[in-house]
């Protein structure tokens, strides 16, 4: 077995990962980037990149079919299942080249591949070839779908995401388990591209929502779209002739039916079950998962430090990239570590009409400050620039606390909500005031005026500024 002696060992290349290795190296030579399966993370080759090229056709097949509402009549919309894969995997690779190129253009001592696991706080096995003692290391493996035995008996039926960009062509019909947010973002783009799907829940959750009039009027909105069932109590999987026969119950009946394949987007795992976690000397909770400050990344007083999915705080990838960079610098300096910027929270999910939380969700405002806050909301079934585009579904809540005025946070389903929520997180972040906000210079006739609209009731509710008078004077028609 060959031996190595390095100052940092970071393991798992993905975004996490090689963001550490960049920071770290700055630091020292004597480092290794360890990948225990292939180079090109997961946002590239089976997450972030394919699930919005899939949802890219579905949309375009969604709007051509109505078309028809605006006077325009493109002719019947038939949906080419091979092509729409091919062109999700031919772009999907084409993310995936370049980030394969940036590792393989790493120095060779600094690439390892092979599965890591501890043997000791300081030493890893990487595959049954070398044994790497490092000074700091850094654990960066991500998550893994999490699949419940029962849907298991799906057997060769069940697919996980990352089969599903490997699909040569679209199936005619899909049972996904899971509402979370892969199981809404990819059920809606299926049954979009023509396939028959119905999303399984449990709880009656949908994508993470936690402010429950947003995600009512989300599940009701999908649920005119395609069949949710998201309070169900599943009975049966079985593998039928046909397919994946499932029996659940629901609202006090019992239903059958049968679909080509079952989805199973039940949540992810972080990648630590076969890391050996046990020999590394660390402090674990209940579930086996290392104690760790989310500012420094570091567990506990240790050497070890952990970023991206596997440490289960913030599963996306623009925070795996800030805990990267985070984890290397501290890696770098250990002994001396430093808490690392986080910044507001911010989540997206790509549903149509899109989903959005920004700053604290409203458990978290309901937690921190009691009675002491105030929801303003607007409707965007009436919003006039959500109406002329022909996107007049959702709500938005904007949340605000009393005294200060500060704003804290958001939660939105609606048209352009990717944009919107970019802008609510700057001003979270900036510590604006809902009065502050309102200063802003806002266009006609624009879905901001929308957002404008949920800060004056915000404003008026947390009973701040002018009162505001009947209609509004200074605005155009729609906002
Ligand atoms: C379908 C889907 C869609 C998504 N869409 C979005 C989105 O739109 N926006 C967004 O922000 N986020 C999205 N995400 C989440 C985002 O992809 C992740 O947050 C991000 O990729 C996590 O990066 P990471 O570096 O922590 O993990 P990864 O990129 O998974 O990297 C971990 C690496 O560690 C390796 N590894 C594991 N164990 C070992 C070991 N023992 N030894 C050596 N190597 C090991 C793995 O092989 C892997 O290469 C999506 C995820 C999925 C699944
Ligand atoms: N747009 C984005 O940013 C984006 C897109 C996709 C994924 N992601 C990331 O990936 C993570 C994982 O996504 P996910 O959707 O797998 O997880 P999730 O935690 O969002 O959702 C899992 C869902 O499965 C349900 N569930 C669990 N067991 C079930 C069962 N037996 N039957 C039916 N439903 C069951 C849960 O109640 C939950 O609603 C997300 O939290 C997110 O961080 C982000």
């Amino acid at each position: 077995m060959d031996k190595r002696k390095v100052d940092v060992a970071v393991i798992g290349a993905g975004t996490a990962g090689m963001v550490a290795y960049q920071r770290a190296r700055k630091a020292t030579d004597r480092i290794v980037l360890i990948e225990g399966k292939q180079y090109g993370t997961t946002c590239a080759r089976v997450g972030c990149m394919p699930s919005k090229l899939l949802i890219a056709a579905a949309e375009v097949a969604h709007q051509v079919r109505g078309a028809d509402g605006f006077g325009v009549l493109p002719g019947e919309v038939r949906v080419d299942g091979t092509r729409v894969m091919a062109r999700v995997r031919k772009e999907r690779d084409r993310f995936v080249a370049p980030v394969v190129r940036s590792m393989e253009s790493l120095p060779e001592a600094h690439r390892l591949l092979g599965h890591a696991r501890f043997v000791d706080s300081h030493r890893l096995v990487v595959g049954d070839h070398t044994e790497v003692t490092a000074d700091r290391i850094i654990i960066a493996t991500g998550s893994r779908p999490n699949i419940p035995g029962i849907l298991k008996e799906a057997k060769d039926r069940l697919v996980v995401n990352d089969d599903v960009f490997e699909w040569a062509d679209l199936p005619s019909s899909v049972a996904v388990f899971g509402p979370g947010v892969i199981g809404a973002e990819l059920g809606q783009a299926l049954a979009r591209l023509g396939v028959r799907v119905r999303l399984f829940g449990v709880s009656g959750g949908l994508a993470g929502i936690q402010d429950e009039k947003v995600r009512d009027c989300a599940l009701r909105t999908f649920s005119e779209e395609f069949a949710v069932s998201a309070k169900a109590e599943t009975r049966r999987i079985e593998r039928a002739r046909d397919g994946v026969r499932i029996t659940w119950a629901e609202g006090g009946m019992e239903y059958l039916d049968t679909f080509d394949y079952l989805l199973a987007a039940t949540g992810r795992r972080p990648n630590i079950d076969h890391l050996d976690i046990q020999n590394a000397g660390l402090e674990l909770d209940d579930r086996g998962m290392p104690l760790f400050d989310p500012y420094t990344l570091r567990c506990g007083e240790s050497h070890i430090f952990m970023a991206g999915d596997v440490n289960n705080d913030r599963p996306l990838l623009h925070e795996a990239a800030d805990e990267g960079r985070i984890a290397g610098d501290n890696a770098a300096s250990w002994p001396d570590v430093r808490a690392g910027q986080r910044k507001t929270p911010l989540a997206v999910v790509f549903t149509d009409p899109q989903i959005a939380a920004v700053g604290l969700n409203i458990h978290q405002v309901e937690e921190r400050c009691h009675t002491c806050f105030a929801v303003g909301e607007v409707s965007f079934e009436d919003q006039g620039r959500s109406k002329v585009i022909g996107k007049n579904r959702g709500l938005l809540r904007v949340y605000g606390e009393h005294g200060s005025g500060l704003f804290l946070g958001a939660q939105m389903f609606g048209p352009a909500a990717e944009h919107v929520a970019h802008l609510l997180a700057w001003c979270v972040q900036k510590r604006m005031t809902v009065g502050e906000m309102l200063e802003m210079p806002f266009y006609h006739p624009v879905i901001e005026e929308g957002v404008r609209t949920a800060l004056k009731d915000l404003s008026n509710k947390l009973r701040m500024g002018q009162k505001p008078g009947e209609g509004c004077m200074d605005c155009g028609p729609g906002v």
